[in-house]
């Protein structure tokens, strides 16, 4: 029997409504570079040969999406069930979208409009196969200090990672872990649900400029990275 290809799927969860970034608008819909804000993060997947669908799942009350997908017929699907908060999007969407057993499902933050096309096939490239997913993250760099004991602590850096997106996941997989996580507030990411099904995803080397847009002082960081010159 021939194996069916598997395809490459994008979920953009965009339900959120920034309050971190206290705009006049929910911040994946800021102007960035001239474009709003999740425009740049869909560009990314539009413009990579890899991804055969993009979902984007925003709130059931959004009035701003239609401007931003107007030109993207058939390649991007909205879905309008966004829940309160970014994992439950996600299981919510995951359950709306068409997608095979097998299929790699690519789960990116609205909020990370500094993903390339390219950043997309190193991740596809190195943890495409892997049963257990893979999702960009970065070496920690910095001293890591805690305060969780009342006190200033310093934690070993080493082997620690921040974990960026896309987190992709076979479908079956990543639809499993989310319904059967025992506990929905202990996961702040694809991946550690995942994990709590006692797997480990692959951690591939992604790049600063695909930072999430949380705070006012990222506006100029990630516009920077949008218009400069370098990769
Ligand atoms: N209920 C939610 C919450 C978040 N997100 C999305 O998940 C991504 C990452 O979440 P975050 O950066 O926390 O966005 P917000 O929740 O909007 O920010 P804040 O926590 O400051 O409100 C964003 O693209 C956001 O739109 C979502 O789809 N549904
Ligand atoms: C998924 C994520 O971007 C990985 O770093 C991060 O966990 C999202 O956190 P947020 O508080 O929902 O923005």
């Amino acid at each position: 029997m021939t194996a069916v290809p598997q395809r490459y799927v994008a979920l953009i969860p965009a339900a959120g409504v920034g309050a971190r970034m206290a705009a006049a608008s929910p911040k994946q819909y800021l102007p960035l570079a001239g474009k709003p804000m999740l425009r740049h993060t869909l560009q990314a997947f539009l413009d990579c040969a890899a991804i055969a669908q993009v979902y984007v799942v925003v709130s059931a009350a959004d009035d701003y999406i239609g401007d931003v997908v107007a030109d993207c017929a058939g390649r991007v699907t909205v879905l309008r069930c966004g829940g309160a908060t970014r994992m439950e999007s996600i299981r919510n969407g995951l359950r709306a979208l068409d997608a095979a057993p097998h299929d790699r499902i690519l789960v990116h933050d609205a909020a990370r409009p500094g993903l390339t096309p390219a950043l997309i096939d190193k991740l596809i490239a190195e943890a495409g196969a892997n049963p257990a997913g893979g999702l960009l993250a970065l070496r920690v760099v910095d001293t890591v200090k805690s305060t969780r004991a009342g006190r200033v602590e310093t934690t070993p850096r080493d082997g620690l990672w921040l974990a960026q997106t896309p987190q992709m996941f076979p479908y079956e997989l990543l639809l499993r872990a989310l319904e059967q996580a025992p506990d929905p507030e202990a996961i702040t990411d694809d991946a550690s649900a995942v994990e709590m099904l006692g797997l480990s995803p692959q951690l591939v080397e992604g790049h600063p400029r695909n930072l999430k847009v949380t705070l006012p002082a990222d506006i100029g960081i990630a516009t920077m990275y949008l218009t400069s010159e370098h990769p």
